[in-house]
């Protein structure tokens, strides 16, 4: 028998404004993300600058509002000191996070000036691994301070007179992982975040302040060091982060395609510890989060097993993950999740942008090409506007090995005037039915997106990736079997990702 699943919508039930830098993605000076990724003089479609239009105009098509830079791993041994200034006299330095030599050809100037071209949104990391509050105090003042102090005036000696007004900003990364350089403790950690992010806020009042959260919620310090840290944190920090990969492991289907699911768990048990502090503390501040890396990445499977780096120079193949149509599913499941929190999750990071465990590849000298992932993340960046509705979905369930049970339907919605769309995910290997009840609303759904799932492992290339891309992702009319004044029944074909723009008006 058909499984059927419901899913109520009302345009006066809301979780919240979307905000568009939840459409972020990563660009991290790691293996080909930067050299050969976003920048390579040269190329045939080189640009004044030595930045590759082909990715630029890919990554305008994907949609990213926002990226964050330097790192990432790498930041926590990084001197931002040695990426500015006149590129000749730059000295190469060893990337201790990556083992790789780092030429110093792009820095902060280059970067920022790369994103406010491509009208991106930066999103700046200091160093609290190997460095502290003067580096970081230092920074803001070289970005957005005005003429007459020290780092300003370098920045302006370096042909830029207008402060670059970066807004958004992290107070180092993953510091709770063991791997991170400089890794400390909760206590120490969040001592210096404070210190450091006070001083960043004298220098420029306006940013927000992202505090590092736990690098997954597999840690064992999860949830005490979120409470710790915000509480030494709470007055000066905006958002803290958050970190998930998910990937599919020994072939458990379920599990992977329930990996939503974990988000949305995950994100939960964050906003529950940050607002626990705030409850000791008799605070009304709602400290919001930076889901500032997530993505599907083979990390346990193919990346753990490699992580004893040769020293290499020349920007490597590293953590060059190619992704099949049942990635880009989850990719979409994952953005259904972030859209059913867009009360709590203002800002998100696609991770990364180009090459490493990302939507856009390259080839040095050669093409640029996009990965089935890519193309849930365009779709949803561009059809999810305005506030994101509160939906009530009941779905059967099915018990997986890694989550216990998980819907077997997933959706969220988005309403800007009366213009909407509706996601939903089927990840039953069967169809689903879904009943859409929008009583006292009249609904047209029109032509959208639909992802399915592949039983191939990816090849690399963009041959297959176009294959698997012409076979798994299509522009589809809704696949609607039957309707009446406020109830419209969509199938859902199996293992399925679908983007449907809408339109809502009262009735
Ligand atoms: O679970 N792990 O073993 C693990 C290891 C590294 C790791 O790094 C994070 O992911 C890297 C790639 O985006 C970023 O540079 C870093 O912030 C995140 C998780």
């Amino acid at each position: 028998m058909t499984q059927r699943a419901t899913v109520l919508l009302h345009p006066d039930f809301r979780v919240g404004q979307i905000d568009r830098r939840v459409f972020g993605s990563f660009v991290e000076h790691l293996g080909r993300a930067v050299y050969t990724g976003i920048y390579e003089p040269g190329h045939e479609t080189a640009d004044e600058h030595g930045f590759r239009r082909d990715v630029a105009d890919l990554t305008r098509e994907l949609g990213v509002t926002m990226a964050r830079y330097p790192g990432g791993n790498f930041v926590s041994n990084y001197n931002w000191e040695d990426g500015v200034g006149p590129v000749e006299e730059r000295k190469p330095f060893i990337d201790l996070a990556w083992r790789t030599i780092e030429p110093n050809t792009i820095g902060t100037d280059e970067f920022l000036q790369w994103a406010e071209r491509e009208g991106i949104e930066p999103m700046m990391a200091v160093n609290l691994g190997t460095r502290g509050v003067a580096a970081a105090a230092a920074l803001v003042e070289y970005c957005n301070g005005e003429a007459g102090s020290r780092w300003a005036d370098l920045r302006i000696a370096n042909g830029r007179e207008k402060p670059y007004g970066v807004r958004l900003w992290c107070l180092g990364n993953e510091m709770d992982g063991p791997w991170q350089i400089g890794h400390k403790t909760a206590d120490e950690y969040g001592k210096l975040a404070a210190e450091a992010g006070k001083a960043m806020k004298l220098v420029d009042p306006t940013i927000e302040l992202v505090a590092c959260g736990s690098s997954s919620m597999q840690m064992d310090t999860f949830g005490e060091w979120e409470r710790t840290v915000l509480e030494h944190t709470w007055d000066v920090v905006d958002h803290i982060s958050m970190h998930a990969y998910y990937e599919e492991l020994d072939g458990d289907r379920a599990s992977f395609l329930g990996s939503g699911t974990a988000m949305d768990r995950f994100i939960r048990r964050v906003v529950s510890s940050a607002d626990a502090v705030g409850a000791r503390r008799r605070s009304d501040k709602a400290i919001t989060i930076s889901f500032d890396e997530w993505n599907v990445w083979y990390l346990q499977s193919r990346f753990v097993g490699e992580k004893n780096l040769p020293l290499q120079k020349d920007a490597p193949r590293i953590i060059e993950d190619v992704y099949s149509a049942l990635d880009a599913v989850v990719v979409g499941d994952l953005l259904v999740t972030l859209l059913n929190h867009a009360d709590r999750v203002p800002v998100a990071c696609l991770a990364q942008l180009v090459n490493v465990i990302a939507p856009i590849m390259t080839e040095p000298d050669g093409p640029a090409w996009r990965q089935p992932t890519f193309h849930p993340f365009a779709a949803t960046a561009r059809l999810a506007r305005g506030t994101a509705l509160d939906l009530r979905v009941t779905a059967p369930t099915v018990t997986t090995k890694q989550h216990g049970d998980v819907p077997l339907v997933t959706a969220a919605a988005t309403l800007d005037g009366t213009e909407g769309a509706v996601f939903l995910v089927n990840r039953s290997a069967e169809p689903v039915e879904v009943d859409l009840s929008h009583p006292g609303v009249a609904l047209t759904l029109a032509r959208g997106v639909q992802v399915t799932a592949d039983h191939e492992a990816a090849v690399e290339g963009p041959d297959h990736a176009a294959r698997t891309i012409a076979e798994h992702v299509a522009e589809v009319d809704a696949p609607v079997t039957a309707a009446e004044p406020g109830r419209t029944t969509l199938t859902l074909a199996p293992e399925s990702w679908l983007a449907l723009p809408t339109t809502v008006t009262r009735a």
